[in-house]
């Protein structure tokens, strides 16, 4: 009688753990799955995605759904997530997913997480620059960024979302204005342009592109995404024509990818790569693991700019050194000089937008 009881109250658990959530609201379907199999989570990290139904957001939480190093997983999005999320919870690996639908549900989303991933926003037509997107995006990153400032001020922020020249400014004033801005937890991902100059200059060399490092530093965005050709890991020369060549396609390799998609979006694929490198990156660092570097736009004393990308080392309380330019050649140094002319107009542009506003 007993054996018969318990197989019931298993096969009830069974079935309201199966029951298809159709709601727009929230999928509490979704979240009782997620509480279901919280039980055998695996120890790890806490991550959110902000954005995540999107072109980039859906890949990348494939990617984290199969880091090791995340336990939890929360999909976030204005649309679509109930989907998304029971697509990628179906797959076989350690991390918890839950999704969460909506303003009302930006909270619950953000409550107890680590690292906090933004790629929500709209992404580039043809002929757009990525400051033209600053009208829609600004908002969106502001509204989130107020929701990290009350429901988890201790995340780390990998900041996606266009014009990321502006976006991090905009953070770092929303959490200044909350009270709640530490420099070394704002991190704007520049990842991918590293991913292409690796990829460029391997090509031109005729290596492996793992086997090669361009460091590439100033921000993201055309003129001010400045590669270091002269720093290239393992150490190559290059001729003036190649030089120019590379330069010009790592400062383009965005219009390029925006082209060749003809009005369906940007660079989705080697940006949720890009973005899951730097997330795990992040959490190797929280980790305690030593020596892990990577290229990112952080608040900075390298220039007289208060932000710029650089190499930095990440550690457990995040961007926990910020390494200087080093040696640069005559054509970088012309670079930097055009780099960091349009840059500081795009960062003063994402602090008067909070600003203005008080
Ligand atoms: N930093 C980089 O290197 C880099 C690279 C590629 C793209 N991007 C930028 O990333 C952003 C997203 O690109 P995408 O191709 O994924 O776009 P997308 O339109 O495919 O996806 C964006 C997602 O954001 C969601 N969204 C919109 N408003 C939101 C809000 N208030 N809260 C939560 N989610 C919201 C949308 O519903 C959508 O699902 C763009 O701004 C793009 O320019 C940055
Ligand atoms: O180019 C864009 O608009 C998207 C992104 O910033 C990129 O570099 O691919």
């Amino acid at each position: 009688m007993e054996a018969h009881v318990g197989a019931n109250q298993r096969i009830a658990r069974l079935v309201a753990h199966l029951r298809p959530s159709n709601s727009q609201e929230g999928g509490d379907g979704v979240l009782e799955r997620g509480e279901c199999r919280a039980k055998g989570g695996a120890p790890g990290f806490k991550v959110a995605i902000l954005g995540a139904a999107g072109g980039i957001g859906q890949p990348l939480a494939l990617l984290m759904k199969i880091n090791p190093l995340v336990s939890v997983l929360h999909l976030y999005d204005v649309v679509n997530t109930p989907g998304v999320t029971a697509d990628v919870s179906h797959m076989d690996t350690g991390a918890v997913v839950r999704g969460f639908l909506g303003q009302a549900q930006l909270e619950s989303a953000l409550t107890g997480m680590d690292l906090v991933i933004i790629p929500a926003g709209v992404p580039r037509k043809p002929g757009m620059t990525r400051d033209d997107l600053f009208k829609i995006n600004a908002g969106i990153v502001k509204t989130l960024c107020e929701g990290i400032a009350k429901a988890c001020p201790n995340a780390i922020v990998n900041l996606i979302s266009n014009p990321v020249n502006s976006t991090v400014a905009i953070a770092a004033e929303v959490f200044k204005k909350a009270g709640t801005y530490d420099p070394k937890k704002l991190l704007g991902v520049t990842t991918l342009d590293v991913a292409r100059a690796n990829t460029f200059v391997a090509e031109v060399l005729g290596v492996d592109p793992r086997e090669v490092d361009v460091p590439v530093v100033g921000g993201h965005a055309g003129v001010t995404i400045l590669p270091l050709l002269s720093q290239v890991k393992p150490p190559s020369s290059f001729t003036a024509e190649e030089t120019a060549y590379l330069t010009d396609r790592i400062q383009n390799g965005g219009t390029e990818v925006v082209e060749a998609k003809a009005g369906t979006g940007s660079a989705t694929l080697s940006m949720a790569y890009a973005a899951a490198k730097f997330a795990n990156s992040c959490l190797r660092g929280l980790k305690g693991e030593a020596g892990v570097v990577e290229c990112s736009f952080v608040d900075s004393q390298v220039t007289e700019l208060p932000f710029f990308a650089t190499k930095v080392r990440l550690g457990r309380a995040g961007a926990e050194e910020v390494y200087q330019l080093g040696p640069l050649n005559e054509y970088e140094r012309i670079g930097l000089e055009k780099a960091k002319k349009e840059l500081a107009g795009s960062i003063q542009k994402g602090i008067d937008f909070i600003r203005n506003q008080a």
